[in-house]
């Protein structure tokens, strides 16, 4: 039995080329990986002496071979194969480990082109792609992790088909994943990212107990290593779970530290920052409690005992947080539904995707991803007569409108939501549902900033605004009837400002 080894990566390399060695398999190797074996006292053949060719061009050309492609790919079970490969004077390859040249790291790490091209593997693909097609005979090897599993399997004959084929699977994923990070990233440098093809690749952290509904199947997929950072503390998330922690976590994030931000089905219905996070907690819960029962809670922070208290007074579904502490999540102990998640550090931190996209039948539509940057509101342009000094609450509504399915009008007042239309189908009805649910629950409105993630098409929210006793408003502008909105603002004695930058959320 032969196994040519060729690693990039070469941990654990030495020991797995042991454990083969004690099996009975002779090891090829080429150079780089060759010379590690060779010092770490194995016995190992190097690919020149089986292709009878030197290594050449740099290492362009190392295992591009018949002597090494014959050698996997040719049918054991196939008369004709075997007598070819005699007459040839091929030998067969029975197990193949790679692992390709680092690309992903080295875009990361340099922007100099000639040493990227270089960083693309073209030898370690090709085997990669030749033992899995011949994965019938041949074991392909493309994760260190493997190593002691792969070791196992042929000392306890649990070589099988099934094994290897599991094995194959792996190595298309994983040659698949380079070539599309490859793809990606030229696209990315030469046509500012969007390119002919877009590959979206996902590994998978773990199926979900079914989809959006029961009878739809689900499952969590990443790009990176993000949800790594995601401590399961109690409770497994559903997929529902997972989009509401992404829209909750989004928002508390934009809002920053000492934010508390209450999701349901996918959009806020509590949000505060306080000056501590149990006020923040009991702020964002006093904007709807109906709706908060069962929500998903985001705290931008530590949840501590005393916090843990405050929330345990309803009945939440999940809670995510920076971190939750021992004695806060011994709080919970007894409560059977509640799901806790946190990231094991000070605050909620999400480095933000570049991209985002959305599935439509047929495809998908993708785009670069939306932020709101402060300077958007702290320098919005002031267009009515009068205006505010301090713009917190307006900045803090336009962040949550921004973060809010269009169409939405939230509004804040001393650092809290107090009121908020979203998914409505005209502007000024998510305006005045918001207003209207806020009397309904006792709120006392007046004087807050009131933000829009779109302009407003028409003067009635402002009149509606108006109503309630709304003192500043923030929205992009850009409507034909602009005049007629500052007109109604300046009637109304309201501040109003424009940023230029629309948010909508679909
Ligand atoms: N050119 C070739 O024929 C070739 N064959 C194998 N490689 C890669 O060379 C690396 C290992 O090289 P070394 O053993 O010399 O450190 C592996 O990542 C392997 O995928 C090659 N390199 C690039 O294409």
């Amino acid at each position: 039995m032969r196994a040519l080894l060729s690693v990039s990566d070469k941990t654990g390399i030495v020991d797995f080329a042991k454990g083969l060695i004690d099996l009975g398999f002779e090891i090829v190797s080429t150079g780089g990986t060759w010379r590690v074996l060779k010092d770490a006292g194995l016995e190992v053949t190097e690919i020149s002496e089986i292709t009878n060719f030197p290594e050449c061009f740099e290492g362009r050309v190392k295992t591009l071979n018949p002597y090494v492609h014959g050698g996997i790919l040719y049918r054991r079970n196939k008369p004709d194969h075997v007598e070819e490969a005699k007459k040839l004077g091929i030998e067969p390859i029975d197990l193949v480990c790679v692992n390709l040249y680092p690309f992903k790291e080295t875009i990361e790490r340099t922007d100099n082109f000639e040493e990227i091209i270089e960083n693309i593997d073209i030898g370690g693909p090709t085997m990669v792609r030749s033992a899995a097609k011949n994965f019938e005979s041949v074991i392909i090897v493309t994760d260190p992790n493997d190593y002691d599993k792969v070791l196992m399997a042929l000392k306890e004959n649990k070589n099988t088909l099934e094994f290897r084929r599991e094995l194959m699977i792996k190595a298309y994923e994983h040659t698949a994943q380079y070539d599309a990070t490859i793809a990606n990233y030229m696209n990315e440098r030469f046509n500012e990212g969007f390119g002919n093809k877009q590959f979206i690749v996902g590994k998978k952290v773990f199926n979900t107990r079914y989809g959006e509904n029961p009878h739809q199947k689900g499952a969590l997929y990443e790009f990176e290593d993000f949800y790594n950072e995601l401590n399961i503390l109690k409770g497994e998330p559903s997929f529902n779970n997972l989009t509401d922690i992404n829209a909750a976590t989004k928002i508390a994030v934009s809002l920053g530290k000492g934010s508390v931000v209450i999701v349901k089905h996918g959009n806020p219905c509590g949000a505060a920052l306080k000056e501590d996070l149990i006020t923040s907690w009991q702020k964002a819960l006093a904007a709807d409690p109906v709706s908060a029962f069962g929500g998903v809670v985001a705290v931008n922070g530590v949840v501590t005992k005393e916090l843990a208290e405050e929330i345990n007074k309803i009945f939440v579904e999940v809670l995510i947080a920076g971190k939750i502490t021992q004695e806060a999540q011994e709080v919970f102990a007894n409560k059977k539904r509640i799901k806790l998640f946190d990231l094991g550090q000070a605050e909620l931190e999400i480095s933000g995707d570049m991209y985002d996209f959305k599935h439509i039948e047929g495809g998908f539509v993708y785009q670069t991803a939306d932020f709101v940057k402060d300077e958007e509101v702290l320098e919005a342009k002031q267009v009515s007569i009068v205006g505010v000094e301090d713009k917190k609450d307006l900045l803090m509504a336009y962040k949550i409108a921004a973060l809010t399915k269009s169409n939405c009008v939230a509004y804040v007042k001393d650092g809290a939501l107090v009121a908020i239309g979203m998914g409505m189908t005209s502007r000024v009805d998510a305006a005045k549902c918001a207003l209207k649910k806020a009397e309904e629950l006792g709120i006392d409105v007046k004087g807050a900033a009131m933000a829009s993630e779109a302009f407003f098409p028409f003067r009635d929210s402002v009149d509606e605004a108006a109503k309630a006793g709304i003192k500043a408003i923030v929205e992009p502008g850009g409507s034909i009837r602009d005049d007629e909105v500052i007109e109604a603002a300046n009637e109304h004695g309201i501040a109003l400002y424009f940023t230029g930058v629309r948010h909508f959320l679909h």
